[in-house]
């Protein structure tokens, strides 16, 4: 059974005008996305900026209010009137999010921020909290000494380690991670990147890993599915959709890597301008009318994609294994 399923999953938010503050229409950041997660999978979803990725996670963690769909753990339907479920389900359900700064109180020392959730959830005693926050600090290869300072003390990278140590306090059995190294030092994305791999094999934890860096999510993902206009185009395992992309998108996004190999940098320009020709000539049959992609196609069992009936007559897709 998957750990977790979101189905049709809708977050619009209003944009209100006028003297009476009236809704004069809605931003539809989320517009019917639909995966599932298995446990200890970690499954990527990626997309330009402002492509939905952000409020994905945040409505599946209850930051943001759902306007339609359902989200299934453990094939539980999570809702806001099961306040037991609910509770459960926050305690397993984790995120860590891409700016450490803003996201670790700067009032609070490290030892009552990383003791919050443990307060929350487990109700210790004194002592035994102070030595599970120990505990967690030490998982993320922090001394005894940062129990008393403050965020602002420490370097961008330890103070992701320390969002990980309290992601990771309650014992989740998934985390949301936005974004988590993106405003790292390339040196010190690949430790935290490792670190959460380290950690993921540790405790088993499943990941919704969100990246705009196609080779972050490379590194990082077992399945992950590209988002466009609060939309998914494709859907895929990482072999599949590095390997053999079928939506124009996926194709541009992919292209769209810079290269650092002179001898095949020129070709490499070349695929890119052609993908982006063809991108812009055939846009309209990878969108309805709305400029919204399609709904998934199934290629094979494990591979998805948005592409019009007459796109996948064109391209004459061979539905392998499909039942
Ligand atoms: N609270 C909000 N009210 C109104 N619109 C919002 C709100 N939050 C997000 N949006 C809009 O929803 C869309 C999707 O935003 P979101 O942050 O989910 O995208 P994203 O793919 O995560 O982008 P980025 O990679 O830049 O974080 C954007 O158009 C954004 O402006």
């Amino acid at each position: 059974m998957s750990l977790i399923e979101v189905k049709d999953l809708q977050v619009h938010f209003p944009i209100r005008s006028g003297f009476w503050n009236r809704i004069s229409d809605w931003v539809k950041a989320v517009d019917g996305v639909s995966f599932s997660i298995d446990p200890g999978e970690t499954f990527g979803l990626v997309g330009e900026s402002g492509s939905g990725k952000t409020t994905t996670g945040r409505a599946i963690v209850g930051l943001e209010q759902a306007t339609g769909g359902h989200i299934l753990y453990q094939g539980q339907e999570i809702s806001l009137k099961h306040a037991r479920a609910r509770h459960a389900y926050n305690q397993n359900v984790q995120m860590i999010f891409q700016d450490s700064l803003s996201s670790l109180n700067p009032r609070k020392r490290i030892e009552t921020i990383i003791a919050e959730p443990l307060r929350n959830f487990e109700h210790l005693d004194q002592d035994a909290e102070k030595i599970r926050v120990l505990q967690l600090l030490d998982i993320v290869g922090l001394g005894p000494d940062a129990l008393y300072k403050y965020p602002y003390q420490f370097s961008g990278g330890q103070r992701q380690r320390i969002g990980i140590a309290r992601a990771v306090a309650t014992k989740p059995k998934l985390i949301i991670a936005d974004e988590p190294v993106s405003a790292l030092d390339l040196s010190v994305q690949a430790q935290v990147l490792n670190f959460l791999k380290k950690i993921q094999r540790k405790f088993g934890i499943s990941y919704l890993f969100i990246s705009h860096d196609l080779g972050v999510i490379q590194h990082m993902c077992d399945r992950l599915a590209i988002m466009n206009h609060g939309r998914l185009v494709e859907v895929g395992s990482r072999d599949d959709i590095y390997n053999h992309p079928l939506h124009i998108y996926t194709k541009r996004l992919l292209a769209a890597i810079p290269r650092v190999d002179v001898r095949h940098r020129q070709e490499h320009q070349l695929e890119r301008l052609r993908i982006e020709k063809v991108y812009q000539e055939q846009e309209n049959d990878y969108y309805d009318q709305n400029g919204l992609a399609y709904p998934l196609t199934p290629v094979s069992k494990t591979h998805l994609v948005a592409l019009s009936p007459q796109m996948i007559e064109k391209q004459d897709l061979k539905l392998q294994g499909v039942d």
